[in-house]
């Protein structure tokens, strides 16, 4: 018989029983295949027997379990016949209950349910009571196990539900539900795998193949993209489809970036600091005082912006051209990896010593004298400068505008003399008060008609303290009441005696007004010089004084500078006072311009960083960075200086003094309320021992004690006597920041018996102590360099540097006294705080600090000995 007879004959389709017949080990080409009697015989038992035979209640438990286990793979296996048939089921009915509807996305989502099940397959069957047999494509036999089983007995992990769903075939083949035998030995053999079932499962093996072949064949896009849609459903295969494009797409990237190119988007990324990435040009530097911002970011090789931020994290706010703290200087170099030796050069004045530190041989060349013009007010000294200029610089520089510059030189007979500007001796003492000489020669007018006045004889002393020779100008000549032989007689009365009577003061008749006599006593001047033999080598780098400075609005600030040694060029590099810079051009008084200045020369200097005071001292020296250097240790020493700062010379310490040997003459600067007290003073004095130390009045007025006398005196390190006089208001001002010993009294006995006193070293200065504010230790700290370190909380007045001393007080007993070490507010060294501020305090030389002590700050305040 042939395949379709025996189909036909059992009621079966001839495809169902060709499936049954290869199942069975009975190879059949087609439905036309003959097939041999034996074979025939046991399909008919097999089949004819169930024709019209069924248990309802067996379908009815069939139906049940497929619906809850395998109702997608019963659908999809069915593939809408509904044929196959199990042990006592009725396919009809079972069609009839659940029409099939091949769903492809519900198979899906059982086939992802499939999964699930398939990672638990490890639980027995009987457990689930369903069996899950993978196709047989999919499932890797078992030897010496029919198909069924070793299908079931497969290990899940080979199972590859996601791209061939695979329908348990022991779903349609439910195991009765008393049957004690497990679900996969269960004698499901006939219907164990249905045909659409396999269709389906190698539908999916062949687009997974496809798939495969066209990702070997470099279509890889597209074909994923196509598996996907075969194995991923919805968001899920978005989201991977997504993934891909950014994987390619980031390939692409990586390909099209240059190895170089990739670098520099390293490089160029924000977060990454520049410092970390740029090479320092060198491993090691040398770090100097005084370097700036852009020479510390040229030899650590950063853009000096990077330096700028990394300073203002550290709080430091610093232009490219400012000097840089070396301690942070060299954090920050450590930091970058970069060495750092510190190289300790002579700094401030000892750098100065070797700026000015010239190898040439010296050459002393004369030099022109410097004049100033003192006398009393109203005695023609303005007049006789303004002739002297108007005579001889017009006479040179017809047309010229002349600068004023505060001061001038003029010529005579091929010799120069410069002027000083500005008349009066209180501008002379001012300028010698710090430090500096000028002044070769002081001409002192004295009107004729007038004679000897109080600020002839102060021009006089001031001259004479200065050890300046004076020149005696008798001025208004012109006028008829002028009387020169009284001028004469009351000047020899203070020791200036005429050549003409046998003394050494050059005396020149001379009329500002009518001109008259000028060039003799110019010629005067000249002579003088000579005799002073005023020499300086012009080939040396300038040093000079600054006469006045000012700010020039368009210039900015500019100096007048006194050329005493050297000569000054444009471009060189200076240092004046606590500035420093380079000189840009020199302005001379008679106008237009100069390249350079050689000695006794007055010019005025552009280029300056800051206005410079009156007599600093202006210093050409070898490069811009020394300049630096000496201007900002000078403005260090300034400020410490402003901390501390003794007088002068005062009548407390003078014996100490003298003991050291620092003082070996006592000036006196005295001022009385008529002549005969401060004469009488005066020659109390001189009669006082001399063995020790020479006292020496260098000034003896009527009057209240003013500036010029207190200027005086901080010149010429006097102390300022008064008696029955009181100091003007500004004049005490100026003793005090001059820091001029002021001494009033009101019997001459005691001011006599104090300076001996202070001689023998009895005089006692009287203190008075005054508490400037209190801090409680709220807690101690020991910092490894500054050692214990009281916390403190300021309860009252103010903890500042500026005072005499500390006081520790524990249980309002003082357990110590000494000084301040250290106060800070946090990591900062301040000079005070306030009350109601915490701050840091180290007491020198005292580590027992307790928290709960009291730290008083006190002063002392010097109570004037006698008045
Ligand atoms: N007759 C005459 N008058 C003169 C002469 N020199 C100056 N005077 C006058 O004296 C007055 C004062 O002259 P100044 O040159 O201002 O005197 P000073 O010393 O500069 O005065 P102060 O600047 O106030 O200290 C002016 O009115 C001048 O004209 C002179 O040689 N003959």
């Amino acid at each position: 018989m042939r395949v379709y007879e025996v189909a036909k004959k059992v009621g079966m389709e001839s495809k169902e029983l060709m499936a049954e017949l290869k199942r069975m080990g009975v190879p059949v080409a087609s439905h036309s295949s003959a097939l041999d009697a034996d074979v025939v015989a046991r399909l008919l038992a097999k089949f004819a027997p169930q024709q019209g035979l069924g248990g309802a209640g067996a379908d009815d438990k069939t139906a049940t379990r497929a619906g809850r286990g395998g109702e997608g793979f019963r659908q999809e296996a069915d593939g809408g016949g509904g044929h196959v048939k199990s042990t006592g089921a009725k396919a009809g009915a079972v069609s009839l209950e659940e029409p099939p509807k091949p769903d492809k996305r519900r198979i899906l989502i059982k086939k992802k349910k499939t999964e699930e099940e398939i990672e638990a397959a490890a639980v027995p069957a009987t457990e689930t009571g369903l069996t899950h047999a993978p196709p047989p494509d999919l499932a890797h036999p078992v030897p010496g196990l029919p198909a069924t089983e070793s299908a079931a007995a497969a290990p899940p992990a080979e199972v590859k539900p996601d791209i061939a769903p695979s329908p348990p075939a022991g779903i349609l083949s439910p195991a009765p539900a008393e049957s004690p035998v497990p679900a996969a030995s269960v004698e499901a053999k006939p219907a164990a795998i249905a045909t659409p079932a396999l269709d389906a499962a190698s539908e999916a093996a062949l687009a997974k193949k496809k798939a495969e072949a066209l990702f070997e064949g470099g279509e890889a896009k597209g074909a994923r993209e196509k598996a996907k849609k075969v194995r991923k459903p919805g968001r899920e295969r978005d989201e991977e489809e997504a993934r891909a494009r950014e994987d390619a797409a980031r390939w692409d990237d990586l390909r099209a970036i240059s190895v170089h190119r990739r670098d520099d988007r390293v490089r160029h990324a924000g977060t990454t600091p520049v410092t970390e990435i740029t090479k320092p040009r060198k491993k090691g530097i040398k770090l100097t005082a005084g370097m700036t911002v852009k020479e510390f970011a040229e030899a650590v090789g950063q853009r000096p912006a990077d330096i700028m931020k990394k300073l203002m994290e550290s709080g430091q706010m610093l232009t490219l051209n400012q000097s840089m703290n070396l301690e942070l200087a060299g954090l920050i170099a450590e930091e970058l990896g970069v060495k750092v030796e510190v190289t300790a050069p002579k700094a401030g004045e000892e750098l100065l010593e070797e700026a000015a530190l010239w190898k040439g041989e010296e050459k002393p060349e004369p030099r022109p004298p410097v004049v100033t013009i003192m006398g009393h007010v109203d005695h023609g000294k303005t007049s006789l400068l303004d002739a002297i200029r108007q005579t001889k610089v017009a006479e040179q520089e017809a047309g010229g505008i002349t600068q004023h510059i505060g001061a001038y030189s003029i010529e005579l007979h091929g010799k120069r003399i410069t002027f000083l500007d500005t008349p009066g001796h209180e501008a002379f003492t001012a300028m010698r008060a710090r430090g500096a000489k000028v002044t070769d020669i002081v001409i002192l007018v004295v009107a004729a008609d007038d004679g000897v006045m109080p600020q002839t004889i102060e021009a006089i002393n001031h001259a004479t303290a200065a050890n300046v020779p004076i020149i005696v100008a008798i001025n208004k000549i012109d006028k008829p009441e002028a009387n020169v032989e009284r001028v004469k007689h009351a000047l020899a009365e203070h020791n200036l005696i005429s050549e003409a009577w046998g003394g050494q003061t050059i005396m020149v008749e001379v009329s500002a007004k009518k001109r008259q006599n000028l060039d003799l006593l110019l010629e005067m001047v000249l002579l003088q010089a000579d005799v002073l033999e005023l020499r300086a080598d012009p080939r040396k780098p300038a040093k000079g004084t600054v006469i006045e400075a000012r700010l020039d609005r368009g210039r900015g600030p500019v100096a007048t500078v006194l050329v005493q040694e050297g000569t000054l060029k444009v471009g060189d590099a200076y240092v004046v006072g606590t500035y420093s810079g380079r000189v840009r051009a020199l302005i001379p008084a008679a106008g237009g311009k100069l390249t350079e200045a050689g000695p006794s020369m007055a010019v005025g200097v552009v280029g300056l960083t800051g206005v410079p005071s009156a007599g600093d001292t202006f210093l050409v020296v070898k490069d811009e960075r020394m300049a630096r250097e000496i201007a900002e240790s000078r403005a260090q020493k300034q400020r410490a200086a402003e901390l501390a700062g003794p007088a002068k010379v005062s009548l407390d310490d003078l014996y100490a003094r003298i003991k050291q040997g620092d003082i070996k003459e006592l000036a006196l600067v005295i001022k009385a309320d008529v002549q005969g007290s401060s004469e009488a003073l005066a020659v109390a004095i001189d009669k006082l021992p001399s063995e020790v130390v020479k006292l020496r009045v260098i000034h003896n007025g009527v009057g209240g004690i003013t500036e010029t006398d207190v200027l005086l005196a901080a010149a010429s390190g006097a102390i300022v006597i008064g008696f029955n006089v009181r100091p003007e208001p500004k004049a005490a001002a100026l003793a005090e920041s001059e820091r001029v010993d002021i001494r009033l009294y009101s019997v001459i006995y005691d001011a006599i018996a104090d300076i001996k006193a202070a001689m023998e070293g009895l005089l006692e200065p009287t203190f008075k102590e005054r508490v400037l504010g209190r801090a409680e230790v709220r807690q101690v700290f020991n910092v490894s360099k500054a050692g214990i370190i009281a916390g403190c909380y300021v309860l009252e007045g103010t903890m500042t540097r500026a005072s005499s001393g500390v006081r520790v007080v524990r249980d309002h007993v003082p357990v110590y006294q000494g000084k301040l070490a250290s106060l800070r507010r946090f990591k900062d060294d301040v000079r005070e705080v306030q009350q109601g501020y915490e701050c840091g305090i180290g007491v020198e030389n005292f580590s027992d600090l307790k928290a709960g002590d009291i730290i008083e700050n006190f002063v002392l305040d010097r109570i004037a000995a006698k008045l």
